[in-house]
């Protein structure tokens, strides 16, 4: 068995719980999570333990265990399972914030939700969340909190309201904020939660919908070492990778650096689209040699295909690429950096919001490039 724990990225097998290993019944997927790491410590993380098949006592004693490889900028090692946080509070269940803390849910992880919205909260108390009525309150009750929020305003409400997240902080909790903001607001919200007496890791993550419901995803993650050492388990779980930037302000920075790419690369791509088309070229057919040469990229091939069908279902909703675009030039504007790219881009995603695209998925930016100016037939 050990032999076959020399696993490759991303397998699966199977644990039988008491036919392979001389050891009590595995009776939830967290036991199993933890038989995992006594026969295979040097394996970062175990994600998706979940009940595979069930024996004829109907007790689950078969687990499907899918591991997959990290990569990550510490270096010291992992904490033993032992050492995580019991309970995890997750504040904004939006198209991401929902994914990730299913996840943590199917990891077998003690999991409370808050969201504005209250309904968001239901499908996740289903699968076993419990619930509270305010940031705070969730907070109060778990020993780190997770906060997946729109903007750098929603960031500041739930982490600093009236009712806000360090209200119900104190020593020995830690607040992890996933959202995408500027360095700026992530330092008002790390100096609150420090106030109290807690530790902050700002975390914000590369990759969409899906790598968040496939725990794919990529922490960009600074703060208090502490916490990112402790809560590096629940990102093994939700990611596929994490790095560790040191003083808070660089994880969002990179973040915004990132996005400003995408951004741009996305407007560019819109204007081939409609370029080829405009000159009789087959849309669909740039996006296959595009996808075969130096300037392929998953995005283009994921997004190509809809874009030329004119159909743009949300994943990145278009009002959040625009937001990262102008807090990047913030960034830019902060260091007196050019970025007259970005500043372009910027533009056509505002024309694109003001043709109410804001929660199209962000390759809706195409049709901002199709909208005929007024003195044209
Ligand atoms: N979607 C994506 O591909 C990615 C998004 N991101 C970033 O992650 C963050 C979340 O994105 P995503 O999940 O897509 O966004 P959504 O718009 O789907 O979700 C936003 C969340 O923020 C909450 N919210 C908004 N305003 C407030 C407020 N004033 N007070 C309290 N809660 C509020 C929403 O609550 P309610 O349900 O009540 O509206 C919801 O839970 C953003 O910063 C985004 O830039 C990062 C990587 C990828
Ligand atoms: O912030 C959103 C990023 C989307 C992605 O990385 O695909």
């Amino acid at each position: 068995m050990a032999k076959a724990l020399m696993l490759k990225p991303n397998c699966s097998f199977e644990i039988l719980s008491t036919a392979l290993f001389n050891s009590p019944p595995i009776s939830t997927p967290s036991a199993a999570m933890a038989m995992c790491s006594t026969f295979c410590p040097r394996v970062s993380t175990q994600l998706n333990c979940k009940p595979f098949s069930f024996s004829p006592a109907n007790k689950p004693s078969r687990f499907l265990v899918s591991f997959k490889a990290f990569s990550s900028q510490t270096s010291a090692s992992t904490p033993k399972a032992d050492d995580t946080p019991a309970s995890i509070g997750f504040l904004g269940l939006g198209i991401m914030g929902s994914p990730m803390a299913q996840n943590l849910i199917k990891a077998g992880r003690d999991v409370t939700v808050w969201n504005r919205t209250k309904s968001k909260c239901e499908p996740l108390i289903s699968m076993g969340a419990k619930y509270k009525s305010s940031p705070e309150e969730v907070a109060a009750s778990c020993d780190v909190t997770f906060a997946m929020l729109a903007d750098p305003e929603s960031a500041m409400d739930v982490a600093c309201g009236k009712y806000g997240a360090a209200k119900g902080m104190g020593p020995g909790k830690g607040y992890v904020d996933v959202s995408t903001v500027d360095g700026e607001t992530s330092k008002l919200i790390c100096e609150h939660v420090r106030a109290t007496g807690a530790h902050f890791l700002e975390a914000p993550v590369s990759g969409s919908k899906k790598p968040a419901e496939d725990g794919q995803l990529i922490f960009l993650t600074a703060g208090d070492n502490v916490l990112y050492e402790t809560v590096a388990p629940l990102l093994d779980i939700m990611g596929k990778s994490r790095f560790y930037l040191g003083e808070v302000g660089n994880g969002a920075a990179m973040k915004l650096v990132v996005n400003m790419v995408m951004g741009s690369m996305m407007a560019s791509f819109s204007e081939g689209l409609v370029l080829s088309e405009k000159v009789g070229l087959d849309p669909s057919v740039l996006v296959e040699v595009i996808s075969q040469g130096a300037i392929s990229a998953p995005m283009y091939a994921m997004k190509g295909p809809s874009m030329v069908k004119s159909l743009y279902p949300t994943a990145f909703p278009l009002k959040h690429q625009q937001k990262d675009l102008r807090l990047a030039l913030g960034l830019a504007e902060s260091v007196s950096q050019p970025t007259p790219i970005a500043a372009a881009t910027n533009e056509l995603y505002k024309v694109a919001k003001s043709h109410g695209l804001s929660d199209q998925d962000f390759s809706a930016v195409i049709e901002a490039l199709k909208v005929k100016l007024q003195h044209q037939t």
